[in-house]
């Protein structure tokens, strides 16, 4: 955030004197504001503003206002007053927030067994990424509900931060990952901090337009792609030149994979699959170049990658989120797909289908872990320095409970995560597959039942605020019209406690008894 670069020096004395509607200054944390001309353009009314004229405003500021207004109105500035140093400057780019749970044990680096230094330097440094590359375009995006700009995904491939959203693996082989990382160094809790710190964007719908397609999508590819698609779109994808998207869902197919419809039938020649149908919820799909697609053949179900071209089109769909996610239907009509880009083998979709499954429930639990917590230190703030009843809104015992809550909930899923994602790096995929799957199902479904509490709780310490778009309680809003999309992706709450019971049951001996 910038802070206006001051060179001019007032007394309190003379900013004293500027205090009609003609000559209208204000103090706000020892900086002077020239708001004569600004006065009948404030959203808030010029009535407001005359009542403060002169004067010391910082208070009144910030009770009604993000800090960001003052970056966004640096022009405002005129001076400094001498003498005085500002005490609620903003934090620099890519610092930790000093609020207490603001911050995750990795970032404050109290003893973990979890997390090194070098952890807590790479964290700072995707930190500044975000904030420098991400975080400026994030609410212009999600409001217009505009695709995103494809430099975006160019940016991120160049630096590295693309191909750590996968995971360690072959895939990374004789690539440069962000910070300079090279393949063997990099652990899931690396790939854990690049979804923590994605995820506090803000606006959730440009969280998902930035990648969380290539995230699912491109998995599958990597590890039952053949040869060709390995080198070429692996290549294209992680370097941030095309986008792609895992196409699964459909009308009538949700949570239940098998109920898919959408058809490849093998042309005469044997050369082609023609395909048939329409996918739904297809995040990222208005922009992607390539389709991960699962499809029916014959009796069973296949998975084949397939490009845009003649007969494959998208019509977006207005979720609660962003349109700028390009979550859209995607339609096939008799779109000819070679036979080479079959992803694992004809017939045997389903293992391909489900195998990044725990992977993509793990990126949403870490992620809602770190939007949770961003959410915790707007409410904390929100209590402290909103005023009420003459005094502040932390002194409501109410509201202490509340917060209280929402950490208790918070620290408890954040601590079962950090100790899933160490059994990850412990384990090869089949171990992981067969020990973490329903663990990480239950998981999912805590990690959501967590939202929807702090989501309530933040909505009512906000009160109006957090039913209003923009403004003091912006992120707030935002939670709440989304946080339910974690619910209901990548396997509802219902599916993922089934999931982790029958898991359980496969593993229970069969000589237990009372
Ligand atoms: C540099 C000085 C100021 C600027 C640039 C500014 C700008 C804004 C903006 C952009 C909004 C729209 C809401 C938002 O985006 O947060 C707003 C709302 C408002 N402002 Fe200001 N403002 C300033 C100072 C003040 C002061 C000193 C007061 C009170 C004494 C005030 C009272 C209000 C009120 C009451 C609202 C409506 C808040 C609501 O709807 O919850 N503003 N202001």
């Amino acid at each position: 955030m910038a802070t206006p670069t001051i060179t001019k020096q007032y007394t309190r004395a003379e900013v004293a004197q500027h205090n009609t509607a003609t000559s209208l200054w204000i103090i706000i944390d020892s900086i002077v504001y020239d708001l004569t001309d600004f006065a009948d353009a404030h959203p808030g009314s010029a009535l407001v503003l005359y009542k403060v004229a002169g004067t010391d405003a910082t208070e009144q500021f910030f009770g009604l206002h993000r800090r960001d207004v003052l970056s966004k109105y640096s022009k405002l500035a005129i001076g400094a007053i001498a003498s005085e140093k500002q005490q609620l400057a903003p934090p620099s780019n890519g610092a930790f927030s000093d609020v207490p749970y603001a911050e995750s044990l990795a970032a404050l680096q109290k003893p973990s067994p979890f997390h090194s230094k070098e952890h807590v330097e790479f964290k700072k440094k995707v930190r500044q990424f975000v904030e420098e590359h991400l975080l400026p375009d994030a609410e212009y995006y999600a409001s217009s509900g505009k695709l995103p700009d494809p430099e975006v995904f160019r940016k991120m491939g160049a630096a590295g931060l693309t191909a750590c959203r996968l995971g360690p693996g072959p895939h990374l082989k004789g690539r440069t990952l962000f910070a300079g990382l090279a393949p063997h160094e990099f652990t899931y809790f690396h790939e854990q901090i690049v979804h923590e710190e994605f995820a506090r964007v803000g606006a959730y719908g440009y969280g998902e337009a930035i990648g969380s397609g290539m995230v699912i999508g491109l998995p599958p590819v990597i590890q039952f792609g053949p040869k060709w698609m390995q080198e070429k779109v692996l290549k294209e994808v992680l370097d941030g030149e095309k986008m792609i998207c895992l196409a699964i869902t459909e009308p009538g197919a949700g949570s239940d994979v098998a109920g898919i419809q959408c058809e490849a039938v093998k042309t005469p020649c044997g050369k082609f699959y023609i395909v048939n149908g329409t996918k739904k919820w297809i995040t990222n799909s208005a922009f992607s170049h390539y389709f991960t697609t699962a499809v029916r053949t014959g009796k069973g179900y296949s998975v084949l990658l397939i490009e845009r071209g003649p007969g494959v089109s998208t019509d977006v769909i207005k979720t609660s989120g962003s349109t700028t996610s390009g979550t859209s239907y995607v339609t096939f009509e008799n779109v000819k797909v070679p036979v080479e880009n079959l992803i694992g083998k004809e017939g045997q979709g389903f293992p391909v289908i489900m195998s990044n499954f725990n992977h993509e429930r793990w990126i949403m639990v870490v992620g809602g872990c770190s939007t949770a917590r961003q959410i915790i230190e707007e409410c904390f703030k929100w209590a402290m320095q909103r005023k009420v009843f003459g005094k502040p809104l932390i002194e409501q015992p109410v509201i202490r409970f509340k917060l209280g809550q929402m950490i208790a909930e918070l620290e408890a899923v954040q601590s079962w995560a950090d100790l899933t994602t160490y059994q990850m790096s412990k384990m090869n995929y089949a171990e992981q597959t067969k020990y973490l799957g329903g663990q990480i199902a239950l998981l999912k479904y805590k990690s959501t039942r967590m939202a929807s509490l702090i989501s309530d709780n933040a909505v009512q310490i906000f009160g109006g605020r957090a039913i209003t778009r923009t403004g003091m309680g912006r992120l707030i809003e935002n939670y709440q019209r989304v946080h339910k999309h974690l619910a209901v992706l990548g396997g509802s709450e219902e599916i993922m406690v089934d999931l982790g019971v029958r898991q359980a049951m496969k593993a229970f001996p069969r000589d237990a008894r009372l």
